[in-house]
């Protein structure tokens, strides 16, 4: 919680001083009240006090009460307005981090989790600092001012009162004991629950499909019964805690009233008022000393789910970068557009044994390289490690002569079009989805796009589309068919004139008519770029300059259609499963 509180800026540290200065005006304003209380009993109890001194002195105890109230309310703007910022800032720095995470990290903390990290979590400490603001640094005045203003009073009040502190601490540690280790479990708790909902939403069609409604309710009920269950015990436990608080407060004015009246019957008569204006004094101090603990006593509620958000957020800040970047911006002159792997091994993290073996080939300006192979073989895992989204365990990947792990990412992927299996578009409208992100130049023309459009084959529906390429896009392109949202990103690839074009499995939901258009077109219209297929369709790929047979992680053969037709074994099976005899001659 230190750790992340050493984020405040300066900014925030002088709003806390001017809260503090409201803070103590507030105490100063509370703590005087009790001696005008004193001087109206003097009064009321004296023969011949008039009216109007009692008035004066109830005028007084008013405006301190609306001084202390408009105090109040300062510091509480000044405290909302440090949280607000300190939690903007706190979000701001977990998306920087989180979107500079590779696969690997995402994979370490799960995308449901970094949402409740990036939400939930801040808000507990949000809660925290607003709290903590007001009361942190309000109680311990208040407590310290109140007790030194009784200290000289009677002993035996004073000592009441300190007995009742020690109570009720110790009451509260039990009970934050007890708590704690639920409040450290229901954020994981919440996780799960987030995943659970998650998973449910994207998969609404198959549940629906499969009839499994009843089964996602029953993983949902599970994950909803097990939060609530926890924040009930949770909750229950601090509940007790303020009935207990109560308590002690009755019991130390029933104490204070106890004494009193025995100082009182005891006292000589002259005696027997100041010390009944003292014992009314000393209740209303008393009363505030027992406040400020019981005020504490709200951020013991909130620190121990605050301070396991805290921790969580810190493991998402401090998490090291598996992908670091280089320093070089350009590659080898004369080498442009070629890529190499030389021996690339590569093993996912926690994996046994590497995905990926030994992987040796170039491929030169303007090439289209092809990867072909059963389902799983790697063929994904290979073109993934070109933009590093990860990096080879063993080997090394080239780009323009220069290892990839040397180059700045952002002038890596500078030079990368690249097109997902699953097609992916962003709420907004086609242009700003094909004129994506950013290349190192200054934005994309309409007519550059346009001409992407037209390559991506997507020209076609997208005229026809109510408002051309300002077209609404929904969230994940929804109200696009699969092989729409699959040509715009196509040309999203296209729009950015890269060096190197990777499509992975990108062709998959063309008909085979368009599947051939875009080839032909691609081939004309990037031929300086070097292109990157992975396919399982043998129509796809036949006319590439060189296709990789993977089989289980290895090359097993490598070489034009025609070569492989002769010398690889595993491509002529997958060849004559799909095409036949006459169609391969
Ligand atoms: N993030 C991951 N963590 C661990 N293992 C993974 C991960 N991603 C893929 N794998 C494993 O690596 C192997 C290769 O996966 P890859 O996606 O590269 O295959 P592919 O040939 O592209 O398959 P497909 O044709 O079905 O897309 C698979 O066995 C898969 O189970």
């Amino acid at each position: 919680m230190v750790k992340l509180l050493k984020k405040l800026t300066w900014k925030d540290f002088i709003l806390a001083a001017v809260a503090f200065v409201f803070i103590i005006v507030q105490v100063w304003l509370s703590l005087t009240m009790p001696d005008y209380m004193s001087e109206i009993t003097k009064l009321v109890q004296t023969k011949g006090s008039k009216m109007n001194d009692i008035l004066i002195a109830g005028g007084k105890m008013l405006a301190c009460a609306l001084g202390s109230l408009l105090a109040a309310v300062c510091t509480s703007i000044c405290a909302s307005k440090i949280s607000s910022n300190f939690s903007a800032n706190l979000r701001g720095q977990v998306f920087h981090k989180v979107q500079s995470f590779s696969m690997e990290e995402i994979g370490n903390f799960s995308t449901a989790s970094l949402i409740t990290r990036s939400t939930n979590d801040i808000t507990q400490v949000q809660m925290l600092i607003v709290m903590g603001l007001e009361v942190l640094l309000k109680a311990p005045i208040m407590a310290v001012w109140a007790l030194c203003k009784i200290s000289t009073k009677n002993w035996q009040w004073t000592a009441s009162t300190g007995v009742a502190v020690v109570v009720l601490l110790s009451f509260v540690c039990v009970c934050v004991a007890v708590a704690l280790p639920k409040f450290k479990k229901l954020q994981s708790l919440t996780d799960n629950l987030n995943r659970v909902t998650r998973e449910n939403l994207t998969g609404l069609n198959v549940v629906r499909a499969y009839n499994a409604e009843g089964y996602q309710q029953k993983k949902f009920n599970d994950a909803n019964d097990e939060l609530t269950k926890t924040q009930l015990f949770a909750n229950r436990t601090m509940g007790t805690m303020m009935p207990g608080i109560q308590m002690v407060m009755n019991g130390l004015m029933l104490a204070i009233y106890w004494i009193g009246a025995y100082l009182i019957s005891n006292a000589q008569m002259f005696d027997k008022l100041t010390i009944f204006s003292d014992m009314i004094v000393f209740t209303q101090y008393a009363m505030q000393v027992v406040m400020s603990f019981m005020m504490l006593v709200m951020i013991f509620v909130l620190l121990p789910r605050a301070s396991v958000s805290a921790k969580r957020i810190n493991e998402v800040l401090d998490m090291p970068l598996s992908i670091k970047d280089g320093t070089k911006e350009n590659g080898i002159d004369g080498k442009k557009g070629e890529v190499e792997f030389r021996n690339v091994s590569f093993c996912y993290p926690d994996a046994e044994k590497d995905v990926i073996e030994d992987i040796s080939f170039t491929a030169h300006k303007g090439e289209t390289i092809a990867f072909i192979g059963s389902t799983g073989c790697g063929k994904s895992t290979v073109i993934n490690m070109i933009p590093r989204f990860y990096d080879a365990t063993k080997g090394e990947v080239l780009v323009d002569g220069v290892n990839v792990k040397e180059y700045t990412q952002k002038a890596l992927r500078n030079k990368i079009g690249y097109v997902s299996q699953k097609a992916v578009l962003f709420t907004g409208s086609i242009k700003s989805n094909v004129a994506y992100g950013d290349n190192g130049t200054k934005g994309f023309t309409d007519d550059v796009v346009k001409q992407a459009i037209e390559t991506a084959q997507a020209k076609e529906f997208v005229d026809k589309t109510d408002g051309g390429v300002d077209a609404f896009v929904a969230q994940g392109g929804s109200n696009f068919s699969g092989g729409q949202k699959q040509r715009l990103s196509i040309a999203r690839a296209i729009c950015r004139h890269p060096e190197i074009l990777i499509f992975d499995d990108s062709f998959s939901a063309l008909d085979y008519k368009t599947d051939r258009v875009l080839r032909d077109t691609l081939r004309k219209t990037c031929a300086d770029a070097t292109r990157f297929i992975v396919a399982q369709r043998i129509g796809t790929i036949r006319d590439a300059d060189k296709i990789i047979v993977l089989d289980d992680g290895k090359i097993a053969g490598m070489g034009k259609h025609n070569e492989l037709m002769e010398t690889c074994e595993v491509y002529r099976q997958i060849a004559y499963s799909q095409l036949s005899k006459e169609e391969l001659a």
